[in-house]
């Protein structure tokens, strides 16, 4: 069994009288890339920021390769990744500019100039390498995300946290960051990611689980999960709509098809 890289001991949010996280326990081993499903609302971004540094728990704890969350939040940020969903980024910099940026708060001190060698490998793989001189105030959403991508990429982090990796990928992109994923995982990188993407969940994630209104419900690879009795010979997408308790959709489907066949 491998080293756990993330640890999230009955963590937990609180917004005013909304629990947005109620109590997740999970670890996730070095290498293993672990997704996070659920619906709209879940508790998903709530988690990602509480890993990432951008939000404090009320309750529970969290570690990133055994340094805790709350008392030693300067060192696990230097151990993590952000990738958020959406790329909010300094307007006024080049994609260069803002690379060497990131590069500098991240310093390599085992292989010096190791960074600047994968971003421009990433830029060229991305399309991005013309636009490296260019303000990131003319970026498109996508080349924005693929430059955050880049960004956190070239970094050699034990852990990184993405949410929602796909959004706004042209499917080349989109091709090219699950490779990377990947092969970063091979090489020892613990990658947890948010998705709605039942084919994302399929092909990349080691293991998954799924949460519900702050809580988790089921935990597992997808075949374990399809193991369960009541879930057998169902597709994922299935799946996830009866773990989530949103089967009876099937039948507003059904319904609505119903209604558009004879319009
Ligand atoms: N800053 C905040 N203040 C108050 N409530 C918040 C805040 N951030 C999130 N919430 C609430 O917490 C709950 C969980 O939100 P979160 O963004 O974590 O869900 P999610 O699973 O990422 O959803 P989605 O798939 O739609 O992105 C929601 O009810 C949301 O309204």
């Amino acid at each position: 069994m491998s080293k756990d890289v993330l640890v999230l001991k009955q963590l937990s949010k609180q917004f005013d009288r909304l629990t947005a996280v109620d109590g997740i326990d999970l670890q996730v081993g070095a290498g293993e890339i672990f997704g996070f499903l659920g619906p709209n609302g879940a508790g998903k971004t709530t988690t990602i920021k509480m890993i990432a540094g951008l939000l404090l728990p009320t309750g529970g704890s969290a570690s990133i390769c055994g340094h805790s969350l709350t008392s030693e939040s300067r060192i696990c940020r230097q151990l993590t990744g952000y990738i958020p969903d959406r790329p909010y980024l300094y307007e006024k910099l080049t994609g260069g500019e803002y690379l060497n940026f990131i590069a500098s708060l991240y310093p390599d001190t085992t292989e010096p100039g190791r960074q600047q060698v994968r971003a421009e490998q990433y830029l060229q793989l991305f399309d991005l390498h013309q636009w490296r001189n260019n303000l990131i105030e003319s970026y498109s959403h996508g080349m924005r995300q693929k430059l955050i991508m880049t960004s956190m990429l070239m970094l050699d982090l034990p852990l990184l946290v993405v949410d929602e990796p796909m959004v706004g990928l042209d499917p080349k992109s989109a091709r090219i960051v699950k490779e990377l994923f990947r092969k970063k995982a091979r090489h020892g990188t613990t990658i947890f990611l948010s998705t709605h993407s039942m084919e994302i969940a399929e092909e990349l994630c080691d293991r998954v689980s799924i949460i519900v209104n702050g809580s988790i419900i089921a935990s597992g690879d997808i075949d374990s999960l399809r193991q369960d009795p009541s879930l057998a010979g169902k597709n994922l997408e299935e799946l996830f709509l009866q773990l989530t308790g949103a089967f009876e959709l099937q039948h507003v489907i059904a319904a609505l098809r119903e209604d558009s066949a004879g319009n």
